[in-house]
């Protein structure tokens, strides 16, 4: 351990990315190595048949990279903890911290809100979006927390949290980038209930509380070099969305593929494919943290005509709520760590 800790310092950036044997996760990794194929990547996953894959067709495009396996389920507390450990045993510092895994558990397709706003004048708002047509079914988790919450917010917070000696070393920056989204919802985000036992939009409160909570980690740890950023990569064709219409063949998304290049024209956010939907990941990795927006969420856009771009919108956030929702995770790992002290 200590050689490898020793080949780790020797300065290529450590890169870990979470939900990176598919999708938006795996695109990121593909562009990540095409710009630095020096780069220590790291494949966050919680199914290590997935990650093998993954990585072999990273090897296949990139023969020599360094890419580094390890099991994570964001869902569980244990196996947070149990990733945060090997991966301090294994790297001596960490340059990015890609927050990407996320699920959106049975997504129920409102069929008759979507053809009403189809026919309104918030056709593009709706498309964009996705609000108002898009309803989820969460469940429990064995640390009896509810599952989007915990996979797709608390056990990153949890590993920000074990990862914070790698994370703010002295004289280095450090960046956590978060794959947020536009789908992000005030509305379905309440302080009284941050895990969303209650509604039916977990998904929407738990990228809302996903751009609190980076808000938040820049107050608190800016000062210490780390530095907190959110991004949307667009509405991506990914295992994610395609379980929205799980009775849609394939050659049925093929069809309708032309129809989402034509919305393109006039909505950007239809990004469409992961490489694209990657942009706003990669573009951060080449900024200088202290330059960032803490209250921007970066979003990835492709233009009708094909081209990637970046633009920067301001978040419907505040100090205030952030600092709240940031106070109540605290409690909550505090509650957590009490119990398994006392199993
Ligand atoms: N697709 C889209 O239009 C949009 C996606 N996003 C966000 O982008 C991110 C990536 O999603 P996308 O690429 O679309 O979808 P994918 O389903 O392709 O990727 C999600 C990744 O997260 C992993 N994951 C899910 N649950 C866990 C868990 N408990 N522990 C560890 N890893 C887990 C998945 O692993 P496994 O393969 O094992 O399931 C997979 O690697 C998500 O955060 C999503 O919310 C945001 C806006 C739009
Ligand atoms: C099959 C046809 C013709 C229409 C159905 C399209 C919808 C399935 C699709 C339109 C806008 C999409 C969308 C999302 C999911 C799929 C849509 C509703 C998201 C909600 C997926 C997750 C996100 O985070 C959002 C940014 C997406 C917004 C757009």
């Amino acid at each position: 351990n200590k050689l490898l800790k020793l080949q780790s310092s020797k300065m290529n950036k450590v890169v870990l990315v979470t939900g990176a044997n598919s999708g938006v996760g795996l695109a990121l990794c593909e562009r990540l190595l095409g710009e630095d194929p020096g780069l220590q990547l790291c494949l966050a996953c919680r199914n290590m048949c997935r990650a093998q894959a993954a990585r072999a067709a990273l090897l296949a495009s990139h023969p020599g990279a360094q890419v580094g396996l390890l099991q994570l389920d964001t869902s569980s507390v244990t196996s947070v903890l149990n990733a945060a450990k090997e991966v301090k045993l294994r790297y001596s510092q960490m340059d990015y911290l890609y927050l990407n895994a996320g699920i959106m558990p049975n997504p129920q397709f409102d069929v008759k809100a979507f053809f009403k706003g189809v026919f309104s004048r918030n056709v593009v708002n709706m498309l964009a979006t996705g609000e108002g047509i898009l309803k989820q079914k969460d469940s429990i988790t064995a640390d009896g927390m509810q599952e989007v919450f915990a996979t797709n917010l608390f056990g990153h917070f949890l590993l920000v949290r074990e990862l914070e000696s790698l994370l703010c070393q002295a004289g280095r920056t450090s960046q956590v980038i978060w794959t947020s989204s536009i789908n992000a919802q005030q509305s379905a985000f309440s302080l009284e209930d941050v895990q969303h036992r209650q509604g039916s939009q977990p998904y929407s409160s738990s990228k809302y509380a996903t751009d609190l909570l980076s808000v938040a980690l820049n107050t608190h740890l800016n000062s210490q070099g780390l530095y907190s950023s959110v991004i949307c990569p667009g509405f991506v064709m990914t295992k994610l969305t395609y379980a929205i219409l799980p009775a849609f063949p394939d050659f049925l998304w093929s069809l309708v593929m032309p129809l989402f290049w034509f919305i393109r024209i006039f909505t950007n956010t239809f990004t469409l494919t992961p490489y694209n939907g990657a942009e706003a990941l990669l573009w951060l990795f080449h900024q200088k943290p202290e330059s960032l927006d803490p209250y921007s969420k970066y979003h990835s856009l492709t233009s009708g005509r094909g081209a990637n771009h970046i633009q920067p919108r301001k978040m419907d956030v505040d100090e205030d709520l952030s600092q709240a929702l940031y106070v109540k995770l605290l409690e909550l790992e505090h509650g957590v760590r009490k119990r398994r002290g006392t199993e």
